[in-house]
């Protein structure tokens, strides 16, 4: 539980990161958001619900970049038939959801970091298996819940407190380097941050 749930999280705030980075207009919306709605504290779990663009950012970071891209390994319990193929029971089966997330027939511009296509989605499980980053049924992700409460918490409030830029002219490297069950970044986030000065009285209260 404490592996499924560490990995997962601290690999999502990074391709978050690396694609606000690359893309600071995307940055600039989410920190206005934040800005509009949060005034005077860092935000908190009851901010949530008022920052849906920061949710949009969550999800477009893992429709790319889901943390574990074939989902894990299940076994057929059951001969049965998918999608024209014989599976025989006790077959392992995997499933890509990295490239159902990026396949051209179903998303527009599949490659493109689009946060705005979730604009009108209430939540992760609403898409089906066209958008499935915890998977589907009954051995789906239990710390989905949890997870997408976690994740704007940590990212907005270090969009809401610090500047963010890239350390050089050149966009950050986004290759995937995939060894195991997740999807570190092949070349770990380098990015260049500093307080910002309304929120310096706040963060030197924490
Ligand atoms: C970005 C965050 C996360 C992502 C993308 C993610 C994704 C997944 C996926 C795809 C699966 C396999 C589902 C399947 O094969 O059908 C899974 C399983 C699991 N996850 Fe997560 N997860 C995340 C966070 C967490 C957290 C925070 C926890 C715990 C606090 C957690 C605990 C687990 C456990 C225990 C399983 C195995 C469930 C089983 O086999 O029945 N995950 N997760």
């Amino acid at each position: 539980m404490f592996v499924a749930g560490v990995d997962t999280m601290s690999l999502t705030l990074e391709w978050a990161f690396s694609l606000l980075v690359n893309n600071p207009d995307k940055l600039h919306k989410a920190r206005s958001e934040i800005d509009s709605h949060v005034q005077g504290h860092v935000l908190d779990d009851s901010d949530l619900t008022n920052l849906p663009y920061l949710h949009c950012i969550i999800h477009e970071t893992l429709r790319l970049y889901p943390a574990a891209p074939l989902l894990l390994p299940h076994a057929s319990s059951e001969d049965c038939t998918v999608g024209g193929y014989n599976i025989p029971r006790g077959t392992i089966l995997f499933t890509n959801i990295w490239g159902i997330h990026r396949d051209p027939k179903v998303w527009e511009e599949p490659t493109t970091f689009i946060p705005e296509r979730f604009e009108d989605v209430h939540g992760e499980r609403e898409m089906g298996i066209k958008f499935s980053p915890f998977g589907v049924g009954r051995r789906s992700c239990p710390g989905a819940g949890m997870s997408m409460r976690m994740l704007p918490l940590a990212l907005g409030t270090l969009i809401q407190c610090f500047e963010w830029e890239r350390v050089g002219r050149e966009q950050v490297e986004m290759d995937e380097h995939s060894t195991g069950v997740t999807m570190p970044k092949a070349m770990p986030l380098v990015a260049m941050c500093k307080p910002r000065s309304n929120m310096v009285n706040a963060l030197s209260q924490i």
